[in-house]
């Protein structure tokens, strides 16, 4: 019989941990509601397949978590990546933002050892709470050596995906989750079962280290719809960010109207960073607008949300477009 996995669970707050009034409370309850002990109290299945212990790091909605809280968390994750008695990580997170988080996470902590990120869509407290088999799923995952070296893990509705690429496209469901390129795998009483390997650049491999960054620079998000005006770039410029996301049409399509304020951004020295509201797909370089010609950056496959990530990560290190569209293409 082999020693059991050490596993720390950093709670965040979220759904996971979210009680509603009533069990058929399903979509009407209050987020962040319940301690990480009492979480871990309410699972002694774990006790059979980890050692594990808890941290209550925040207990908010992660609509409302800041760049602060990413930086604090992250942090605290490396931390204890560099500790002998500590074999994986699981973070309970809010579903609203987890990609945000989890993409942060594989960006900048510098470690081989299974992180895995965890969320629920329904209260614990609800008919068919999907929180604890994911919780289960996430520590099973967290305390397991095939899980090594894969970058920072999702695990929701027994996939086990990868940070990057997984997004929330479904709200209320229990299958909110997933990712175009599709999971890395799935979980089942325990045991992974694996199909694919990310290929983009992670933790170990990553020249970003969150124990060097002290501050994120500024980077907004400014949408592109039918009638779009430039107040919102414009905006944005005067304020002084370093980076634009455009969340374009299509393509990563710019409406004609608000291309000379986004040059005009440029040139006052704001990056700007062309990506797609469409959820699937990638935007091509100098397709739909001349990005050598403007010098402006793609944001390869990764939505507004996730391009903003990492476009403040890379952003502590370079602001010289050739690096930063390199850093979009590997990572
Ligand atoms: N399902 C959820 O976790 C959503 C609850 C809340 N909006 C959050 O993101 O924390």
């Amino acid at each position: 019989q082999q020693a059991l996995p050490n596993v720390v669970i950093l709670a965040t707050g979220g759904t996971i941990a979210g009680a509603g009034a009533s069990a058929v409370n399903s979509a009407t309850y209050a987020a962040a509601k319940v301690g990480v002990e009492k979480l871990i109290a309410g699972l002694p299945e774990l006790s059979k397949i980890a050692n594990v212990r808890g941290e209550q790091v925040f207990q908010v909605a992660s609509e409302s978590l800041t760049n602060d809280n990413l930086l604090t968390l992250a942090k605290r994750v490396s931390a204890l990546s560099k500790q002998a008695d500590v074999d994986g990580i699981v973070i309970t997170h809010g579903t609203d933002t987890l990609e945000e988080t989890a993409y942060f996470l594989t960006l900048t902590v510098h470690t081989s050892k299974p992180i895995v990120v965890v969320g629920s869509m329904r209260p614990g407290t609800a008919l068919s709470a999907d929180g604890a088999l994911n919780l289960y799923d996430a520590v099973s995952v967290a305390g397991s050596k095939d899980a090594a070296g894969k970058g920072v893990l999702v695990t929701m509705n027994d996939n086990i995906d990868s940070g990057r690429d997984v997004s929330k496209n479904v709200n209320i469901k229990t299958s909110a989750f997933s990712s175009q390129w599709g999971p890395l795998g799935m979980v089942v009483e325990g045991k992974n079962y694996w199909f694919r390997a990310p290929v983009k650049r992670h933790t170990m491999s990553s020249e970003f280290d969150i124990d060097a960054i002290t501050a994120l620079p500024p980077v907004e998000i400014a949408m592109g719809y039918e009638g779009v005006s430039s107040i919102a770039i414009d905006a944005l410029a005067k304020s002084g960010v370093k980076a634009i996301i455009h969340g374009g049409t299509g393509n990563g399509s710019v409406a004609n109207r608000i291309v000379p304020n986004l040059q005009k951004a440029r040139t006052d020295g704001a990056i700007i960073i062309r990506s797609s509201r469409v959820p699937d797909g990638f935007v091509i370089r100098n397709a739909e607008q001349p990005d050598d010609k403007y010098d402006w950056v793609v944001a390869h496959d990764l939505r507004p949300q996730k391009a903003r990530i990492l476009a403040m990560v890379a952003l502590t290190k370079t602001s010289d477009t050739k690096e930063l569209q390199r850093i979009f293409w590997e990572y």
